[in-house]
């Protein structure tokens, strides 16, 4: 039995409209205008135990509304959820206890106490027995070195600082389930380095079930082996991000090092006015880029090593953050949305 079941899940808001100018704001306040926003659609997903899930989608998509209702803090407006045999908004107490959550923009910490004192307010809240307390304390600070933190007041700690302590306290219950909302923003790269090995390790040794939202495809490649594509709160895609990789990844780039300028521009010139191919120069290096699909990598590749005289070759996919950041601005109806619909379970 899946740990989290999603069926046709909707949540409507109701918002006010204010109408413009003086006549309209007194009219809003005696006759206020409501107007509906649908901000989740028809969703259904499960997701099984020890899974890790990716949670994508634009600005707006739906995704902390999801993640809202999976916590019990929203009521679906029509749909059932279930997370660990319970439905989240009527058991939001006996459901918090199986859950653990990170918002990267909220704290669960008290701003100016030290984190020790956030903690054992936790240990008490959740009613984690003092030895169950320490023996977690101390694994999880050391793994997250964030044991010379413990005595600073939370207000002083660096962001990086502070989001290591912060899942640290997500975990002090030891919940079956982490929900991750943009865990790694604004972190430099060796701390997002330290987050992610610790995620992953808590995925694969505890088995914690991850369902994570971010806007960094390398979260994604490193910690999820499924991603889920959320937009304008419809599920446009459940699946692997290999799959998405391997059918909307069409363009490719060749990147040619020559000896000189000169040899540079004669090179690109080989390729000029070739329909599917673009090519940029910057000093002495051409770039070449085109679509898989159109072009034969061989092709070009016999073209450069035949016509020039390249001093070095390198090739690049089109990165996964471009391509998912093109799903959401073309949708899915100019691409091989078919494809994508019909492939065996990529969407289920
Ligand atoms: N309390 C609310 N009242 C009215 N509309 C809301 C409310 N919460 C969310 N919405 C609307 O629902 C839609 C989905 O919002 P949601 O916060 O779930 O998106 P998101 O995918 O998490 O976006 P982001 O990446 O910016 O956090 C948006 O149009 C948003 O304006």
């Amino acid at each position: 039995m899946p740990l989290i079941e999603v069926n046709e899940v909707r949540k409507v808001f109701e918002t006010t409209v204010r109408r413009q100018g003086r006549f309209g704001t007194l009219a809003s306040l005696f006759r206020p205008e409501k107007r509906q926003v649908a901000a989740v659609e028809q969703i259904s997903f499960a997701i099984e135990r020890g899974e890790s899930v990716a949670y994508l989608g634009p600005n707006g998509a739906g995704k902390s509304t999801t993640i809202k209702m999976l916590t019990g803090i929203l009521e679906p407006s029509a749909g059932s959820v279930e997370v660990a045999g319970l439905i989240p908004h009527r058991n939001r107490k006996r459901s918090s206890y199986q859950i653990g959550v990170v918002f990267g923009q909220r704290s669960q910490l008290l701003f100016d106490l030290p984190v020790k004192d956030s903690y054992e307010l936790l240990r008490y809240m959740y009613s984690v027995s003092w030895e169950r307390y320490h023996s977690n304390l101390k694994e999880f600070a050391d793994i997250l070195e964030v044991e010379h933190l413990m005595d600073r007041p939370v207000r002083t700690l660096s962001l990086g600082q502070r989001m290591r302590c912060e899942i640290l306290a997500a975990l002090l219950h030891d919940p079956d389930i982490l929900f991750l909302d943009e865990p790694t923003i604004g972190l430099d790269v060796v701390a997002k380095e330290r987050i992610r090995s610790f995620i992953e390790k808590i995925n694969r040794e505890k088995g914690v079930t991850l369902l994570l939202t971010t806007h960094d495809m390398n979260d994604i490649e490193r910690l999820c082996h499924r991603t889920m594509i959320i937009d304008k709160g419809r599920l446009i895609y459940d699946g692997s991000l290999q799959y998405i990789k391997d059918n909307f990844a069409t363009e490719r780039q060749i990147r040619a090092a020559f000896s000189d300028v000169q040899a540079a521009r004669a090179a690109a010139l080989i390729f000029h006015g070739r329909p599917g191919v673009a090519v940029e120069i910057e000093e002495q290096v051409v770039r070449v880029t085109y679509d898989q699909q159109q072009t034969d990598t061989s092709e070009l590749l016999k073209l450069l090593l035949d016509k020039a005289n390249p001093r070095d070759l390198t090739m690049q996919d089109e990165s996964v953050d471009a391509l998912i950041s093109r799903i959401y601005r073309e949708g899915l109806e100019e691409r091989p949305k078919n494809r994508l619909l019909a492939a065996e379970g990529a969407l289920r």
